[in-house]
């Protein structure tokens, strides 16, 4: 019982000193808004989700400001984004060059307010990608945390 006691008392602490090491905190992350996979083939991945796999797809984008073309793969909960590079300096075609056959690139989460979150990673020392977000995909704006400050994950946010 003392044991437990003890047991409790220095959880309750270890955890009051990781809200007090986060410098300041935005309003939360909100909903799981895509995964996605960097591809060699769009047309072959498109048609793997459409035709194999029975998805529905949306038409291919293409984004230069972001270096991409995108397919989104509509799921009853979420979102798989197919990316391709666009362009000349495509952020993905290292990635791409390293994974031949292709493989999860990055994570998005949505966020209510995007400029409270980049205030919030920069204060804490998280290196965003660019220094202001971009108009993503889907018309909101969005950022991408550099994966080596995210446990190996390039994780985009986007405003909700
Ligand atoms: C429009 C849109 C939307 O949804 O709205 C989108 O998603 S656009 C999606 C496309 N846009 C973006 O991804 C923009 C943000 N991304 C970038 O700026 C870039 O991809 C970087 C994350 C900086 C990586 O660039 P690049 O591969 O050229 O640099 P690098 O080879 O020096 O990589 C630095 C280190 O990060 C690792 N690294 C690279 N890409 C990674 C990834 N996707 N996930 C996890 N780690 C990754 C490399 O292996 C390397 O680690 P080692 O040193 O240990 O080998
Ligand atoms: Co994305």
């Amino acid at each position: 019982m003392f044991r437990f006691a003890r047991f409790a008392l220095c959880r309750q602490l270890m955890v009051r000193h990781v809200s007090a090491t986060a410098k300041k905190s935005f309003s939360g992350l909100g909903k799981f808004n895509h995964v996605a996979i960097a591809v060699p083939n769009l047309e072959k991945a498109t048609a793997l989700y459409r035709d194999i796999l029975g998805a529905k797809v949306s038409d291919v984008q293409d984004l230069p400001e972001h270096g991409v073309s995108t397919v989104f793969v509509e799921l009853p909960n979420t979102k798989i984004e197919l990316l391709h590079p666009f362009g000349e300096d495509s952020p993905i075609a290292k990635f791409l060059a390293k994974n031949k056959s292709g493989g999860i690139h990055h994570i998005c989460v949505e966020v209510n307010n995007i400029r409270e979150a980049v205030a919030t990673l920069q204060t804490n020392n998280i290196r965003t990608l660019t220094k202001e977000p971009k108009i993503g995909a889907h018309g909101k704006p969005v950022i991408f945390c550099h994966p080596k400050d995210c446990n190996g994950v390039l994780l985009e946010l986007e405003e909700a």
